[in-house]
This record gives C-alpha cells, sequence and structure tokens, in this order.
C-alpha cells in the first residue's frame, strides 16, 4: 500500500528576494511499513521534503505539483499519525519537565487516556529504548542525560502514540560515531517488523545503508535516483550516488573490514565536486526565479 505518492511535486520558499526552488520535479511513492533513506548532502532539499510529507511545511513554503496521502483514512495529523524526530536531542524536550511526564502527556495528547496509564506506557517506552532504569529514568530531567540518551526519550516521545509513519530528520548527526550506530540500530530492532514506515533523513550513507530497505537520493533539489537500497548500492545509476559509494569506500578501514565505527567523518558530500561528474546534474540553483 502507498502511503504517501507525489507527482511533479515542488517546494519553493518565498522571501523579500523573490522564489526560491528548494524541491523541483519529484516523482515518489512511499509503500507502507518500508525504511526508506533520503539521502543527500546538506542543502538538497532532505528536511523540505519531510517537512512536506509530515505537512510541517513553513508559512513562507509554495508547493507546485501534486503530494496525495492515499494510505491514511483522513488527514494524518503530525505528532499522533506521523510520529518526528530532529537533529537536536534536546530541542523537541522541555527542560523542566520530568521526562516519564514528558512521554506520558505527549501520549495523552494524542490519544487519551489516564495520566496512570500513559505515565506507565512513557516508562514502558523508556524500557525499550535501551535507558538503563527506566522507572529512574522517568523521574529524571533531561539535562541529566547524555545526548545520546536524550535522542532516545525523544524517540520514545515520538513512539507512544503509536504513529503509523516515523520521519526522523537527522536524528544522530549530532552525536559522536558510535552513539549514531547505536542509535541507528535501535531505530532498526524497533521499527522491523512492526509495520511502522520509517522517513530515515541523513547524508551518511553508512547509515542509511545500515537500515534502509529503500534509497531516495536528492541532488539540489532533484530526485536523482530512487530504488531499492541493496540495488542501489550496489548498482548505482546516477554519478553523485556513485561518487558517494565510492567515498564510502575510501572511508573504510582494512583492519575494520565494514565497520565504520570509531571513524572520524571527516569527508562531507559537500567536498565533492560536481565537475568530476562525466554526466550533467540537473542544477536547481540555475533555474532560481526571482519573479
Ligand atoms: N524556512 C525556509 N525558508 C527559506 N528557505 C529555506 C527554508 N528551509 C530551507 N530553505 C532552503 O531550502 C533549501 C533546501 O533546504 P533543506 O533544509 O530542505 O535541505 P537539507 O537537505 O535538509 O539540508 P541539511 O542537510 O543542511 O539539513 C536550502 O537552500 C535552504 O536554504
Ligand atoms: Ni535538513
Amino acid at each position: 500500500m502507498k502511503l504517501f505518492s507525489l507527482r511533479g511535486f515542488g517546494v519553493s520558499y518565498r522571501d523579500r528576494t523573490g522564489m526560491h526552488p528548494a524541491l523541483q520535479g519529484i516523482d515518489l511513492d512511499i509503500e507502507a511499513g518500508r525504511h526508506l533513506a533520503l539521502l543527500g548532502e546538506s542543502g538538497s532539499g532532505k528536511s523540505t521534503l519531510a517537512a512536506a510529507l509530515a505537512g510541517l511545511l513553513p508559512a513562507n513554503a509554495v508547493t507546485a505539483g501534486r503530494l496525495s496521502r492515499p494510505g491514511f483514512a483522513a488527514q494524518p495529523r503530525a505528532g499522533r499519525d506521523i510520529g518526528m524526530v530532529f537533529q537536536d536531542p534536546g530541542g523537541s524536550l522541555d527542560p523542566l519537565i520530568r521526562v516519564g511526564d514528558q512521554i506520558a502527556e505527549a501520549r495523552r495528547a494524542c490519544r487519551g487516556g489516564s495520566r496512570a496509564d500513559a505515565l506507565a506506557l512513557a516508562r514502558d517506552w523508556l524500557g525499550r529504548m535501551a535507558l538503563p532504569d527506566p522507572h529512574a529514568a522517568s523521574r529524571k530531567y533531561p539535562h541529566q542525560f547524555s545526548g545520546g540518551q536524550k535522542q532516545r526519550i525523544a524517540l520514545a516521545a515520538a513512539l507512544v502514540s503509536e504513529p503509523s509513519v516515523l520521519i526522523a530528520d537527522e536524528p544522530t548527526s549530532a552525536l559522536d560515531s558510535i552513539t549514531q550506530h547505536a542509535i541507528v540500530e535501535l531505530l532498526r530492532t524497533l521499527t522491523t517488523g512492526s509495520g511502522l514506515t520509517l522517513i530515515f533523513v541523513t547524508h551518511d550513507i553508512a547509515l542509511a545503508s545500515q537500515l534502509a530497505d529503500d534509497v531516495a537520493v536528492l541532488y539540489q533539489g532533484r530526485l536523482v535516483e530512487a530504488g531499492p537500497a541493496e540495488r542501489l548500492f550496489r548498482a548505482p545509476a546516477h554519478p553523485y550516488l556513485r561518487a558517494l559509494l565510492q567515498t564510502r569506500q575510501e572511508l573504510k578501514s582494512p583492519e575494520l573490514g565494514n565497520e565504520e565505527l570509531g571513524h572520524p567523518r571527516s569527508r562531507r558530500f559537500a567536498e565533492i565536486d560536481p565537475r568530476d561528474f562525466s554526466v550533467k546534474v540537473p542544477s536547481a540553483a540555475q533555474e532560481h526565479d526571482h519573479g
């Protein structure tokens, strides 16, 4: 079943100087129950696409084309039907409220129920997030946790309402490499076999390959490649994805084989020079419309 269907979909941001396209001509179907990685370098439009899917585009965004949600009976609500986690682990948590109460309130706001039941569910979710002593953890405040633990708490708060989709926008990029892989592994365990659809935004191909069934690659606001991860990573058609995979090969340490744990993320995609490509890559930048 298709959850989202995009046809010729575009988003531009309006400001005093005109309209600035962030996404153009996106054709993409997102299947229920799959794990999709939205891959692309900084500024390629990943967060814009994630926000559009969640129905959370800012007021200055103007859309074009079609985005339909055939998999939802009614207009989905962000927070209830679509869970969200963002890059800043602390950003979605209130510093003044005990984490158990925050998760419980997130549940009650979306699904109702008694305070006591919600708190019990909150502790249950903290346990599933592999936080030591979930009962004690539920009584603590966000500042008493590390960045990785805060991100686990944010995940619990997003999942406690039992959304059918989880959109995670670079949920690990503020964390160290070992913690990143641990959180992605946790996400993979939580979502596998659960029926939950995961949309995982990242610029990190190693993280994408750790968890994605499908991959959609954005480059300068265009979807340049999309399909099953296994096929895309084995036989990338687009030179941009090929270049990314090559960077990944070079990052691999021979002693560790496929493991990148502890490896500095020294090379960013931005360092790949598009002029090295043999095939011309469509450039949204050249089509800025200052009308
Ligand atoms: N609220 C906004 N108002 C104006 N322009 C925006 C807004 N949000 C994003 N943009 C612009 O849209 C383009 C795409 O941004 P977006 O945040 O979607 O990219 P991204 O792939 O998520 O990048 P990053 O990896 O840095 O998060 C960029 O040029 C960005 O400056
Ligand atoms: Ni982003």
